[in-house]
């Protein structure tokens, strides 16, 4: 499948499948466009994916919003079990993950219409005047929504599936904030395998993108 493939699935609201790599998590995600979130993606993503359903965003849109790395905002409380706090995730990278949020129009933020209501709301911000305005007055904190916040530098300062995805989204020309979801397998208890995802993708008709390819991509454009 090619690269054009996937940002044509992306631009139709369609799914595409994400691999990091071998070295890192070794996981597929399934990814789509934020701003074209709906209930059905929602429950697509909890019964094929299975894992953490999370919100990528791009770095400058995280500033815009003030948003601050979840580590960083331990490391700065008051809390006292700070030696908890994860610097570097196993594979070396420093997680990117934020604030978990819910929409204030979501009851009780996990049912497939309230995530998928957080999901796309949180796409419709990016184009607003004051965004940090509209960031504060329309979502809460704690929810079940993780923000996670794409690398300054994107694919040249961090490889994971948060980096890529707001990558892919934005040379798909599309609002830099994606839903992405790690893939489990049901069988084995583990992250779902490539071949096995390959499979999925193939019986599904959805673009399954190597993170080599992007990252190849990457250095020549
Ligand atoms: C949802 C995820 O895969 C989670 O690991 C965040 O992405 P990554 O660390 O791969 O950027
Ligand atoms: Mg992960
Ligand atoms: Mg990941």
């Amino acid at each position: 499948m090619s690269l054009e493939t996937a940002l044509q699935s992306l631009k139709r609201g369609e799914f595409v499948l994400l691999f990091d790599s071998a070295g890192r998590e070794n996981e597929i995600d399934m990814v789509v466009a934020a701003e074209f979130v709906t209930p059905e993606h929602v429950a697509r993503m909890r019964q094929h994916a299975g894992g953490l359903l999370c919100i990528a965003i791009d770095n400058q849109f995280a500033n815009s919003l003030d948003l601050k790395y979840m580590h960083e905002i331990l490391s700065d409380s008051s809390i006292s079990n700070k030696e908890m706090i994860m610097g570097l995730a196993p594979y070396g990278d420093h997680p990117t993950f934020s604030l978990s949020v819910n929409h204030y129009q979501t009851y009780t933020g996990i049912t497939d219409n309230d995530r998928s209501l957080t999901i796309r709301e949180m796409a419709n911000i990016y184009n607003v005047e004051n965004k940090q305005k509209k960031f504060v007055s329309s979502f809460k904190t704690p929810g079940h929504v993780p923000l996670l916040i794409a690398s300054k530098g994107l694919l040249a300062a961090r490889q994971g599936h948060t980096e890529m995805s707001v990558y892919l989204a934005q040379i798909a020309g599309l609002t830099p904030v994606t839903a992405i979801c790690e893939m489990m397998d049901a069988e084995t208890y583990t992250a779902l395998s490539v071949d096995k995802a390959e499979k999925f993708a193939k019986q599904n008709g959805i673009p399954l993108i190597d993170g080599k390819e992007l990252l190849e991509y990457a250095k020549v454009h």
